[in-house]
């Protein structure tokens, strides 16, 4: 009898149970992504639900080849169907992407939970490894020696720059009847300007025009960074350096020579300062809070390398930290707020009015006693922050195999994604969840609603350090350009089309009409 057949069968069976075995732990097609496991006694489908992919690759290839707008729904699509939080099987990796407050408030309090996802790694040719994309011990120190420059005292100081900068803003406007801007064009470039004169200490107007080629070279950079997002073989860092870094170094060299001139300019006023300090010291003078000369960020990080607690290199990577962190994200929140000004015309009546009778018109008193008062602008401002999240998404990643409270077994390297702009827009919080409505954000209105529906500015240990150095700038804006115009619409909502970017995007640029107020 010829057996010669039995081998071929015998491997195959073979080959088949070791799949069957595997398949078990991995998904096999999605290029061995370990599998999501629920704690003994739960099923995985009572917590959460698995995402199906576009391809029989689970996700892996579910972005690929699409452009930042289809980046963008594909989440939204996502979390319209999957109607609670999900997972996604990617290249070798799984990702828990969540969309309700109660596992947000489980992932952000975890105190293991603190180190960031692979896209913050698409970020470190801008960024290096500072205080946003750091974890461990290096995380700790950045933020506990940056913690103090976001004390009341400083954040005092930055109020008159946000005020100085407000009204240099409106100065070209005011002789008119009424002028079109185009907000998207002109608000990054007065929130850089306050960046670097609040953090760094230096005026942008000294640097003839390097800011606006800072903020190209920015766009630039974000471009190649959605690209690397939608292409899975570019994760892997070899093939992104040998396709696509070399496209980006131009940028990349413009934003850390920006830096670097920066850093340059404030060690010699720095050291200035501190020469004149020395003559006119006092016992109880103290250099960040004394009246005469400006406290800037970078000074902590100076002062700091005369103690042998960062380098240079470190210098560079959290001004390089801060100024992106510190322009890009308020000037989504102040184009924002000014377009709903401008389409809500009662809403505008309402903070307009406020403003009336607790600021005076000679803006030299504007501070933040006044700006505290402001409390209808304040929900206002919220609101938009819900609807238009600058950060529409936080990920973080496990280090090692981790229970979650609610049951789930994540594997190491696991993507666990808050999609901010889901939470903000999930009816079980928001009641008619698209509609701007101010009032939510009344005490009485926000008592039942659970703390974590509400993330523009993350929560936990990682929260944004700059939460109150924002509200003050964007406040102080609105309030300068309320006193002198009123906003109009002059383009349809629907027709910007929102992107996928590092921060929240719109494909075209959002426009208004300044009228002059009688
Ligand atoms: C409306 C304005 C802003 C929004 C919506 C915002 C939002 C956020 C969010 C969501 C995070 C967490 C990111 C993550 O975990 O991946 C964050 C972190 C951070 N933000 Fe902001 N931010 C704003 C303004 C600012 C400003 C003005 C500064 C500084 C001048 C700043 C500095 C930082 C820093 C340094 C971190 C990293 C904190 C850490 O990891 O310890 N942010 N921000």
């Amino acid at each position: 009898m010829d057996f010669c057949y039995i081998w071929p069968i015998l491997a195959l069976s073979v080959i088949l149970h070791w799949i069957y075995r595997v398949s078990e732990d991995y998904y096999i097609l999605s290029f061995f992504s370990r599998r999501v496991r629920a704690k003994e006694g739960k099923s995985l489908d009572s917590i959460a639900s698995v995402a199906p992919g576009c391809t029989i690759f689970g996700n892996c290839f579910d972005l690929y080849g699409k452009d930042n707008g289809e980046v963008f729904n594909y989440f939204r699509n996502l979390a319209k169907t999957m109607k609670r939080s999900y997972i996604q099987y990617n290249v070798g990796v799984p990702a828990y992407q969540i969309i309700d407050a109660e596992n947000a408030e489980i992932m952000l309090n975890d105190q293991n939970l603190i180190s960031k996802g692979l896209i913050y790694d698409f970020l470190h040719p801008a960024l290096k490894t500072g205080i946003l994309t750091s974890t461990g011990k290096k995380w700790h120190m950045r933020r506990k020696m940056l913690t103090p420059t976001f004390h009341f005292n400083i954040l005092e100081q930055f109020q008159e720059i946000f005020k100085s900068e407000s009204i240099k803003f409106v100065q070209p406007f005011i002789g008119q009847e009424e002028s079109e801007i185009s907000l998207s064009k002109l608000i990054p470039r007065f929130t850089l300007n306050s960046v670097c004169e609040t953090a760094m200490g230096i005026k942008l107007d000294d640097m003839h025009g390097k800011g606006d080629r800072y903020r190209e070279s920015f766009e630039m950079i974000e471009k190649s960074f959605i690209k690397r997002l939608s292409n899975p073989l570019y994760w892997n860092n070899c093939f992104y350096n040998l396709f696509v870094a070399s496209k980006n170094e131009p940028f990349l060299k413009v934003v850390h020579d920006f830096s670097s001139e920066i850093i340059a300019k404030r060690r010699i006023l720095l050291e200035d300062i501190l020469a004149e300090k020395l003559k006119t010291q006092t016992a109880d003078d103290d250099i960040y809070i004394n009246k005469k000369t400006r406290f800037a960020m970078l000074d902590t990080l100076l002062l700091a390398e005369k103690d042998g607690l960062i380098d240079h290199s470190g210098i560079c990577e959290e001004v390089d930290t801060l100024m992106f962190e510190g322009y890009d994200t308020t000037s989504n929140g102040i184009i924002f707020s000014l377009m709903n000004l401008a389409l809500y015309p009662e809403m505008q009546d309402l903070c307009h009015a406020e403003i009336q009778n607790n600021i005076e018109d000679d803006l030299s008193n504007l501070d933040m006693i006044q700006l505290s008062k402001l409390r209808y602008m304040e929900c206002f401002l919220k609101e938009t922050l819900r609807l238009f999240p600058p950060v529409p998404i936080i990920v973080r990643r496990t280090t090692r195999e981790t229970e979650l409270a609610n049951g789930l077994i994540l594997p190491t390297n696991t993507q666990i994604g808050v999609q901010v702009f889901d939470i903000h827009r999930n009816p079980k919080y928001w009641p008619q969840p698209d509609e701007f409505q101010p009032e939510r954000f009344y005490k009485e209105n926000s008592k039942d609603r659970p703390t974590y529906a509400y993330l523009p500015f993350s929560a936990g240990q990682r929260n944004c350090i700059g939460q109150k150095y924002a509200f003050l700038e964007m406040k102080t804006l609105l309030v300068v350009v309320l006193k002198h115009f009123k906003i109009l619409p002059i383009m349809d909502p629907e027709s910007f089309g929102f992107h996928a970017g590092i921060t929240l995007r719109t494909k075209n640029n959002i426009r208004v009409k300044l009228v002059k107020r009688n």
